[in-house]
């Protein structure tokens, strides 16, 4: 990525980071004063079902008492029956006999009263009087429930007595098989039947809609649901209440974050005019981990890792500045420096010891041309190399560009120069997606090996890579062997190479000519032979 592109990222990034936690603050706020209304709504209809239940029950166990009793209707004692059923409930303001739509007799005595035309049938044969007209007046009050040849009247506004704190929620009581006509056994302010069709199969739902939001609860007992409807504007108020509290925190977090993202953003590019300049400046040195045959012991190649030591002593390692690299595009300058400086610690030393590598890292960006094979082969030519004294290891992240990394591994393949799957396992690809590419070693990552012999949940994973490596015709080398335990293990499971500090530490390439010396046969030879 160019400086202006990293520039850019870095100032998107940060105001995303800047606008992101308020906004998410903002939606928590809704949310919460969402949640904290609706339980509002839902307390309001839940309990006016149960009044409105309570109120059928009532009904429907009087009604039950005068038809059980055995009474001539509206005699004597069906009418004192009456009465105290009337006296013992809390809802029913009369109860009495029906004759032809009229209340011939009640707990109010013998005059008749007419039970109004507005009637509905419910499916269970409950005959509901929406409008039981009380004298001229024709809105009535009262609503009448009857079963057979009883009927209780109550008073419409009843159930709904207790809501005087809140007066603008709208409150109904419903049968659900009044559908699209019919008045609501009980209601206060605005309520729209097409709401009911929200309860689906549920037994309670809430909802915005409109300016309302609005809370259905189907009854437990009866073919009825409640609904409470609180106005937008309460919802808007506890919103604005929730959001003084939470905005302003996420607006500290956002800030925080974005600053924390600019100060970042600035060390790496501290770090990559760093870079750049310790490139000017030859900072840069290798160190060569050896690479052990495990069946013999014998050192068959070194991994080249680089460091950077800056002007002031100070040692960085790969870990720190490689990434920065990657994302500055510095990379592929680094990558050249490397291929030099292996070639200028080899020298010759690839032509004496023929059957010895030298393993390179390489970054995705390298991939992208192949302007790296040219360097290799300038790199082969100008040390007398063979190909095979190169292996060159590929990250699984820089294997991402498949189309890319798929040219270049086919032009070293072809020169003969082998590559390895580096830090095998640790993401990124998928079996498959390696199968697709041609490859000769695949390197376990440190943290299997690290697992072998312990509890650790990715111990058995090393057995399954090895079993799929062996399956794809690859050798393998294992990375950060520190312990015999665990080279025991690889030797056992059929495991060819290894590194790690059980062999040797990153060593200069003094150091690694040096303990070579005597080692190979082709060094042994030549010495014996006083060349
Ligand atoms: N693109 C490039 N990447 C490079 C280059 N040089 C190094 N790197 C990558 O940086 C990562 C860290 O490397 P380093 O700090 O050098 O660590 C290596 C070894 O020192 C370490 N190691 C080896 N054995 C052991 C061990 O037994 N225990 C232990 N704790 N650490 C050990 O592992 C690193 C080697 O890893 P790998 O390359 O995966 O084999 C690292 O990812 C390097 O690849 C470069 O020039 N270019």
């Amino acid at each position: 990525m160019g400086k202006r592109a990293l520039f850019g990222t870095t100032l998107l990034a940060a105001a995303i980071a800047a606008l992101v936690p308020p906004w998410l603050a903002y939606r928590e706020a809704e949310y919460q004063a969402y949640r904290t209304e609706a339980d509002f709504a839902l307390g309001y209809a839940r309990d006016l079902m149960r009044r409105v239940d309570e109120t059928g029950s009532q009904a429907f166990r009087g009604i039950e008492q005068l038809a059980k009793s055995g009474y001539p209707p509206c005699s004597a004692q069906s009418q004192e029956l009456m009465r105290r059923i009337d006296l013992s409930s809390t809802y029913i303001q009369a109860i009495g006999y029906v004759r032809g739509g009229v209340l011939a007799c009640s707990s109010m005595g013998d005059h008749s009263l007419a039970l109004g035309t507005r009637t509905f049938r419910t499916s269970r044969g409950v005959l509901i009087h929406t409008e039981v007209p009380l004298g001229k007046d024709s809105s009535s009050p009262l609503i009448g429930i009857q079963r057979g040849d009883y009927a209780a009247l109550f008073h419409r506004d009843l159930p709904l007595d207790t809501w005087t704190a809140v007066p603008d929620v709208s409150l109904a009581a419903l049968h659900l098989e009044m559908r699209d006509s019919g008045t609501p056994m009980t209601n206060r302010g605005y309520v729209d039947r097409s709401w009911l069709a929200r309860l689906e199969n549920r037994r309670e739902v809430t909802f915005l809609t409109g300016q309302y939001l609005v809370a259905v609860v189907r009854s437990d007992k009866y073919l009825n649901a409640g609904v409470a409807a609180v106005p937008r504007a309460h919802l808007d108020r506890r919103t604005a209440a929730a959001a003084m509290r939470l905005v302003p925190a996420g607006t500290v977090a956002g800030l925080a974050l974005a600053l924390a993202i600019l100060l970042l953003a600035r060390r790496q590019m501290s770090i990559a005019n760093a870079l750049r300049h310790a490139l000017r400046k030859d900072e840069f040195f290798l160190l060569y981990q050896p690479i052990v045959e495990l069946a013999t012991g014998k050192w068959v190649g070194a991994e080249a890792l680089l460091r950077w030591r800056r002007a002031t002593g100070e040692l960085i390692g790969p870990d720190l500045f490689i990434p920065i690299a990657e994302q500055t595009g510095t990379i592929t300058k680094l990558t050249g420096r490397v291929i030099r400086l292996v070639q200028r610690d080899a020298g010759r030393f690839l032509v004496d010891f023929p059957g010895f590598h030298i393993a390179l890292n390489l970054s995705a960006s390298d991939l992208r041309s192949t302007a790296i094979v040219d360097l290799l082969d300038r790199l082969l030519a100008q040390t007398g190399a063979r190909p095979a004294n190169l292996i060159v290891e590929l990250t699984e992240r820089a294997l991402l560009d498949i189309g890319s990394a798929r040219k270049v591994i086919s032009a070293l393949r072809k020169r003969g120069i082998e590559v390895a799957v580096d830090d095998f396992g640790t993401g990124y690809s998928s079996l498959s997606y390696l199968e697709s590419l041609e490859l000769d070693y695949l390197k376990i990552d440190r943290s299997f090996i690290e697992a072998i012999g312990t509890r650790a949940p990715t111990s058995q994973v090393v057995s399954h890579i090895i079993r799929m490596a062996d399956a794809m015709g690859l050798r393998m080398i294992a990375e950060g062997v520190e312990t015999q335990a665990q080279a025991d293990f690889l030797i056992a499971n059929g495991v060819q190479y290894a590194q790690g500090w059980l062999f040797a530490k990153p060593i200069s390439f003094d150091e690694l000519s040096r303990a070579l010396d005597g080692t190979l046969p082709e060094r042994a030879d030549r010495l014996a032979a006083g060349q």
